[in-house]
């Protein structure tokens, strides 16, 4: 079935770009998600299509398994999704594979340089920590005007931890600090299809003044210009000059000058003159911060703090999709008029928590309680009977059976060897304690969180 006739096709693919949206956000949505067209139904087989290999590309390393989901439960008979490149979707009736590939030629007026600037993404909103708080402090630096005790500022994370933030808030502070500042701002992606129409209309001058003349250049995601040499001899040129003017340049990657294989040293070296900040993984101090930064920022959203604290433990992978899943659940409760609790937030995220499950093992836990009391770690296996080890052992044994799918044989034996009845004995004797020793239950709860994170 093609969409010409699939009038239930469309509206359920309106209503998931709708879900989309709530949950990645506006900038992700209209980056990534936006573009991206069902076209047609055949076999179980939902065909997606996108402009261009490099979104394809995108989509399927970070949105697959999520489209994947949504078309599989909003759409009766899909099983799976392919991905089809189709530069430009002329009309969505007629099988994908009947449309002709059409150039892509961007129209950019000569005044506008680069993508607009999302305000919500400033300084203000974004919350620092240990694992970004060099990068935060280099880009104020930048964006506060005065002299440059360094340039480029070159920061380099995986995804969705603030490289594009971060970059919005520099160029946003600096133009409010200098309404004649100009600022430009393009993924390295843009540069290059902007250098490339340049070339082919013959005009590459004017593509290189409109660049030059800006007082700061930002590039995001300069890991897409790997292997495109024309397109890096232009860019070296560009930071040269930018440089030499004593104009600003910050540039962006999902690694290291050292790692971003493909791209030419002088570019690298070039990137190493200046200051090189890392953004790492949020820690659990951060991703409660910032969800609760979020919250404030969600007008009506009633969200308790054990939703938040349940979501910063579970979701560590980065902030987009720590951001997406606070979005998630706050769209679904207000569409259905509920509230905000962990048990709501389990069921609309159980996709989500399953990606993400942590899996126990029995040597860490072993290795925590020894930690917790103090003991050694030798006497989890041990056969001393004293109560200071007998004790730690026996709660080790009960978190093994509630937080590993370990049979109870299977934990006596990596417990120096133990018969189950053992292990049936330890579990039964922690319960009945935790209903009347408060200390020992408090025990198992934090030990269980610190496992659990
Ligand atoms: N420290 C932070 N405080 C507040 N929001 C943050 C923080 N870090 C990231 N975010 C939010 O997480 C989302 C993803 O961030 P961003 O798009 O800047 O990531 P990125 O590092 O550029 O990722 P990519 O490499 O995939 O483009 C954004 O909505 C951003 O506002």
């Amino acid at each position: 079935m093609f969409l010409g006739d699939g009038g239930d096709a469309r509206t359920a693919w309106e209503s998931i770009r709708t879900m989309l949206r709530a949950e990645f956000g506006q900038r992700t949505y209209d980056s990534w998600l936006k573009p991206v067209e069902l076209v047609g139904v055949e076999a179980g087989e939902a065909i997606l299509a996108l402009p261009t290999h490099f979104m394809a590309d995108w989509i399927r390393n970070h949105f697959l398994d999520r489209l994947r989901a949504l078309l599989t439960a909003q759409l009766a008979g899909v099983r799976s999704i392919r991905l089809v490149v189709q530069p430009v979707i002329r009309d969505r009736v007629g099988p994908a594979e009947t449309l002709e590939p059409q150039p892509i030629v961007p129209v950019v007026p000569a005044d506008v340089i680069g993508l607009p600037l999302e305000e919500r993404y400033s300084f203000d909103s974004f919350i620092v920590g240990k694992s970004n708080e060099l990068a935060y402090n280099a880009a104020r630096t930048v964006a506060e005007g005065g002299p440059m005790p360094f340039n480029p500022l070159f920061l380099h994370g995986t995804t969705g931890l603030g490289k594009t933030h971060l970059m919005h808030a520099i160029g946003g502070e600096l133009r409010q600090r200098n309404r004649q500042a100009k600022v430009a701002y393009m993924s390295a992606e843009k540069f290059m299809v902007e250098f490339l129409a340049a070339l082919r209309a013959k005009d590459t001058i004017s593509f290189k003044q409109r660049l030059r003349s800006v007082d700061l250049l930002m590039i995001d995601d300069v890991q897409f210009i790997a292997g495109k040499d024309s397109t890096q001899e232009e860019f070296f040129h560009t930071m040269n000059e930018i440089i030499s003017a004593g104009k600003r340049l910050v540039i962006t990657a999902d690694r290291s000058p050292q790692n971003l294989e493909g791209i030419q040293d002088r570019i690298l070296s070039r990137l190493a003159w200046g200051l090189v900040a890392d953004i790492n993984p949020a820690d659990y101090e951060l991703r409660l911060n910032i969800l609760m930064s979020k919250v404030e920022r969600m007008p009506g959203a009633k969200v308790g703090a054990d939703v938040i604290d349940f979501l910063a433990r579970r979701i560590t992978s980065n902030v987009r999709e720590l951001e997406g899943a606070l979005n998630r659940v706050v769209a679904y409760a207000t569409l259905v008029g509920k509230a905000v609790d962990l048990d709501f937030t389990r069921q609309v995220l159980a996709d989500v928590l399953r990606a993400h499950e942590k899996k126990i093992t029995i040597d860490e836990i072993q290795r925590k309680v020894a930690d917790y009391y103090t003991v050694k770690l030798s006497d989890m296996m041990s056969a001393r009977r004293a109560r200071e080890v007998a004790r730690p052992r026996q709660v080790a044994m009960y978190l093994a059976k509630k937080l590993t799918p370990r049979s109870l044989p299977e934990i006596g034996r990596r417990f120096g060897g133990r018969d189950h009845t053992t292990v049936m004995h330890a579990v039964k004797r922690i319960d009945e304690l935790r209903a009347a020793d408060r200390e020992l239950e408090a025990d198992i709860g934090h030990l269980s969180r610190i496992l659990d994170n």
